[in-house]
């Protein structure tokens, strides 16, 4: 048994009980970051599917975490859960939330992490106003480096907001944003560690077909990414004037950005970033319709 960090003793997280009602990816991301943190032990956390038993098996198997061995405990584990994550996809959540009418008391904590899904949704839902947090994180919570946008319901107490951003805080940076906004959040860090991985991959398929091997251009990518990173937080320079350190003029580097500049790279990353907020917005829209027809 680890013990709890001072961190989840002095926030009280410890004694609660937490359930991830859906328990893909992103349940696991935080899960993870949350026991690696000390914040609150195994036994105090539930993970619930709809029907993917052995994925609860392993994650039990894994993290120590309880998983209901049927139907009739997966609803006392909700029913006991100071604090519920909504963590299954868009298109599964308006079924999901529903479930929850009867399960739920004033004192339950709500946590979103579902793409679009407004707070006014979720109450419609619910068929009630709760203290709700919607958030949007991202997969890099896993190892305590995630991004998450927060906004709050407004019957969200103080001692709530405090709950919601220590957990979240444990698993990396936070930003409070009104609540319109975590659209444009979902597209900028919730989808953004795609965003990178793709240019990763295309570095590393660029590098191999030059002729180094697989291995030599997976490292010098991951490198140059971590470096890159952290030297915009290091020294606290804009991403422009330290991209211009690095153009010496009629170098290699110039040519290589005007490369990207004659395929509209910058622009592609706007649109990119522009649609991916707007889908959020659609897929919100869509639960919706849902949750009022
Ligand atoms: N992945 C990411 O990078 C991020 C995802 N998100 C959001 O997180 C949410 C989950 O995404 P992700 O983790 O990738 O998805 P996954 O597909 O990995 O996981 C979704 C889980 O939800 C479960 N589920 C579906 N329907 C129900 C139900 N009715 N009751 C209980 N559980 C259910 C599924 O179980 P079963 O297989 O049994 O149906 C599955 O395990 C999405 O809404 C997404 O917008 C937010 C930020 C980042
Ligand atoms: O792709 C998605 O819809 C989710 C939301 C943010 C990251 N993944």
């Amino acid at each position: 048994m680890t013990l709890l960090s001072s961190s989840g003793v002095q926030s009280g997280i410890g004694s609660l009980q937490l359930s991830f009602f859906g328990a893909g990816s992103m349940a696991e991301a935080i899960v993870r970051g949350i026991l690696d943190r000390g914040l609150i032990e195994p036994d105090h956390i539930s993970v619930i599917n709809r029907q993917n038993s052995a994925r609860l098996e392993e994650l039990a198997q894994r993290y120590g975490v309880q998983a209901p061995p049927d139907e009739e405990a997966k609803l006392a584990m909700l029913r006991h859960a100071d604090v519920i994550f909504l963590a299954m996809k868009p298109k599964d959540a308006a079924a999901a939330i529903k479930q929850l009418r009867q399960l739920v008391t004033a004192d339950t904590l709500i946590v979103s992490v579902i793409a679009g899904l407004s707070i006014r949704t979720i109450e419609t839902l619910l068929e009630q106003p709760m203290a709700i947090v919607r958030t949007m994180p991202n997969t890099s919570s896993t190892i305590g480096l995630g991004a998450t946008g927060i906004s709050f319901s407004e019957s969200v107490t103080t001692e709530q907001r405090k709950l919601a951003e220590t957990i979240f805080q444990a698993v990396g940076l936070t930003s409070i944003v009104e609540e319109p906004l975590l659209d444009v959040v979902t597209g900028v860090s919730g989808s953004g560690p795609a965003y990178v991985y793709y240019l990763m991959e295309g570095m590393i398929t660029a590098g191999r077909q030059l002729g180094l091997t697989e291995e030599a251009a997976r490292e010098l990518t991951v490198q140059t990414v971590l470096g890159a990173a952290h030297m915009v937080q290091a020294t606290n320079e804009n991403p422009a004037d330290l991209r211009r350190k690095v153009t010496s003029p009629n170098g290699t580097t110039q040519a290589a950005i005007e490369t990207l500049d004659e395929h509209n790279f910058s622009q592609a990353i706007v649109h990119a970033i522009d649609r991916a907020a707007k889908r959020a917005a659609e897929l919100g829209a869509d639960i919706e319709r849902n949750a009022t027809s």
